[in-house]
């Protein structure tokens, strides 16, 4: 590898017709880990300008897209310009027009929200070397204070700011959770730590037959009422307020689900509430785990570039592979524990467990 870094090597690579179309793509990618922070901050001033949402309704002149978004036109030619480079906008002779990778952009759910929100990550990423020493204060601690305890938990400012941000892009998480494991056979699902609903909202929607218990901390229960009511579900289902760390698990459920759960907490709490699920559920009765997670043996991007940075900022818990959530699971005596494949590992991966049948471990 030290001749891969030499100078000379790279000087003969970039010529040699054999290594030259590898040395080029080489360069581009490495051009792009160096170049990506100035990416990324394009696209959040596409999305915090409201460009991108502009051109989701028609094409717009360069004038007029700066008077909207209150930039000068020389300096908003260089973001556009920026945004068609990146591939989310298309130029046309006299106006911008959005690109079919920025109309699929500005239709993900929670994906704009969750860009503005990364100001803060941004924010704790600033001193790479002090954050990976863990010698920095970061925001992100704070901004999640639920994990820490029943007193923040209590604040329903502090949870409707974030369960907003969780609801948003819980759909796309639900829909690939339900695109992966069958709920047939279920007669009652519960999810533990719910959120605002949108996970049983859908279940409830693809499985009419199904009913339902959401438990999460008292503060975040008003909003899933009002979701389900809207949605036409609440007497199908039952809401529990309480915490998983200290009080049992409501029995009644012949499914679990623990959705993005599991990454907010340290090993230990994930030992306690998995043991509470077991306990929770019949013989027989399935645990469903689905977030996202990292690659272990092969780490990937998505689970170990980004989202274990999120969780290492926010400091509670971390993001675990599916092999470590499977033997998590397994030691809480956990059965057929299972890596089920989703379509989009950078939305979700999805772990399932029984609890034993038959003569089993104490309750
Ligand atoms: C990251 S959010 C995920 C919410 C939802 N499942 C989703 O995917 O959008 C974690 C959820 O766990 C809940 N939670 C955290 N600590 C909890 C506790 N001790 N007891 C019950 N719920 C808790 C939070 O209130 C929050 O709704």
């Amino acid at each position: 590898m030290r001749l891969v870094a030499s100078p000379g090597f790279q000087k003969w690579a970039a010529r040699f017709p054999l290594t030259r179309r590898v040395t080029r793509r080489e360069g581009e990618e490495i051009f792009d880990l160096v170049a990506g922070f100035a990416h990324s901050q394009c696209l959040a001033a596409l999305v915090e300008l409201g460009i991108l949402r502009r051109l989701l309704d028609s094409p717009a002149s360069l004038d007029r897209l700066a008077r909207a978004a209150d930039l000068r036109p020389d300096r908003a030619r260089i973001l556009l310009d920026a945004g068609v480079a990146l591939g989310l906008i298309r130029k046309l002779p006299d106006a911008y027009a959005i690109s079919r990778k920025g109309a699929a952009l500005a239709g993900v759910p929670g994906l704009e929200g969750m860009i503005r929100h990364h100001r803060v990550l941004y924010r704790d990423l600033a001193d790479p070397v002090a954050f990976f020493r863990g010698e920095s204060d970061t925001e992100l601690k704070h901004f999640w204070p639920y994990v820490f305890g029943a007193g923040a938990a209590q604040d329903p400012g502090t949870a409707r700011r974030y369960s907003e941000l969780m609801a948003d892009s819980q759909k796309l998480v639900a829909d690939e959770t339900l695109a992966a494991v069958s709920l047939s056979g279920v007669s009652h699902l519960m999810d533990v730590g719910g959120g605002t609903g949108a996970f049983l909202a859908e279940a409830l929607t693809a499985y009419p037959d199904l009913s339902a218990t959401l438990f999460d901390l008292p503060a975040v229960v008003p909003d899933a009422r009002a979701r389900f009511e809207t949605a036409g579900q609440s007497a199908r289902v039952r809401i529990v307020p309480g915490s998983f760390r200290d009080q049992p698990l409501p029995e009644g459920a012949d499914a679990i689900s623990l959705v993005r759960v599991l990454y907010d907490h340290a090993d230990e709490t994930v030992r306690g509430l998995l043991a509470e699920v077991r306990s929770a559920l019949p013989p027989g009765g399935r645990l469903i785990v689905s977030e996202p997670m990292a690659g272990g043996a092969r780490p990937t991007r998505a689970g170990d570039a980004y989202f274990a940075l999120y969780t290492l900022a926010m400091e509670t818990g971390r993001t675990r592979s599916a092999e470590e959530v499977s033997a998590l699971m397994s030691a809480a005596g956990f059965e057929d524990v299972r890596q089920v494949r989703t379509s989009r590992p950078f939305v979700t991966s999805v772990v399932t467990g029984v609890r034993p049948s038959g003569i089993s471990m104490s309750k």
